[in-house]
């Protein structure tokens, strides 16, 4: 990509310019693993645009669901939204990141024991706020139903005798149950909060996007793994080793000690306290574990 084209897609300010969930399920969480990676953020919940001129970037609190289509539209640089907002859209966007936050499953439900199977939405009317990834559906499979959209709290339309069926966001499943419906049906989503932008990947990307997708990379890999370091008999480092490989080899130093080594190695959070006591019972001592504030593979 020529400069002059980095430069246009960067906003007459120069600035890489970021979509940002301002309301709803994703919004704290995209806000907060922004700071995460060192971004600037809003304080006030009504503020609308603001400006990090330290780090090259000026974000847009927006509704989710239009996110898609500014960066679509290329008018924004990169946005943070739900992958099933994306796909709903039907935007020229591109999923470039999932965040691992706001996960959900889409789905159809009913009032209990009404629908066993899909087919049996064959001619029946289903209230969604998702029209889009709905009509696909049924499309795919070859389903005539007649689809309503809502804006929200879409449960309560059975009830009320606006449809025989719904699709809705799916995460506790408390909301379903306490309107009295039951899921049904393939999910026809799984989504969680995905950074999207148009054409894609990193190389074409925008001026300040690399900078920006290797920072979220960084905090995705800062929650999911720990730092352990242990020591251990020279001759046991092999078997250590194969428990502790880190992600490019672990660190070995020498020790004081005689016949001791130090090692330092990335492991994944989840069984981290297991992982300590099979170092334990392979004979490692001073065993700590440290959490990763930052990081840059
Ligand atoms: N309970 C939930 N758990 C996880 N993700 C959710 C949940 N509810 C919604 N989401 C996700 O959040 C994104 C935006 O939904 P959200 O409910 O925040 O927007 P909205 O319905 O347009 O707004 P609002 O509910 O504030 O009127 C979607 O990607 C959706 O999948
Ligand atoms: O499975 P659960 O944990 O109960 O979560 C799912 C509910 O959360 C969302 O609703 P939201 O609060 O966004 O209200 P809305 O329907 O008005 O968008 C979604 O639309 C479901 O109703
Ligand atoms: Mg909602």
């Amino acid at each position: 990509m020529t400069t002059s084209t980095t430069l246009a897609a960067a906003g007459s300010n120069g600035l890489l310019r970021i979509a940002v969930p301002n309301k709803g399920a994703l919004s704290q969480a995209a806000s907060e693993m922004l700071r995460e990676a060192g971004y600037r953020q809003r304080d006030d919940s009504k503020r609308l645009t603001l400006i990090d001129e330290e780090n090259g970037v000026e974000f847009f609190y927006l509704r989710p669901r239009d996110i898609a289509l500014y960066v679509g539209e290329g008018t924004l640089d990169v946005g943070i939204t739900g992958r099933d907002l994306l796909h709903d859209s039907r935007a020229k966007a591109d999923e470039v990141i999932a965040l691992g936050f706001g996960r959900s499953r889409f789905r159809f439900a009913g009032r209990a024991g009404a629908f066993s199977d899909l087919a049996d939405l064959q001619g029946k009317r289903i209230a969604t706020s998702y029209v889009g990834i709905v009509r696909s559906f049924l499309e795919s499979r070859g389903i005539d139903a007649t689809v309503t959209r809502l804006d929200g709290a879409v449960e309560t339309s059975i009830q009320l005798g606006v449809a025989d069926a719904i699709a809705d966001v799916v995460e506790t499943g408390s909301t379903l149950r306490q309107a009295g419906l039951e899921t049904f049906g393939d999910t026809i989503l799984e989504s969680e909060a995905v950074v999207i932008s148009q054409g894609g990947l990193a190389e074409s990307g925008p001026a300040g996007f690399e900078t920006f997708r290797r920072r979220l990379e960084g905090v995705m890999i800062a929650r999911s793994y720990v730092m352990m370091d242990y020591d251990i008999r020279a001759e046991d480092l092999v078997a250590a080793t194969e428990l502790t490989p880190g992600l490019e080899g672990p660190t070995v130093s020498p020790l004081h000690r005689e016949g001791w080594v130090a090692v330092r190695a990335m492991v994944p959070r989840e069984g981290a306290q297991k992982l300590m006591d099979d170092l334990y019972a392979l004979g490692a001592r001073a065993i700590l574990l440290t959490d990763i504030h930052a990081c840059r593979l």
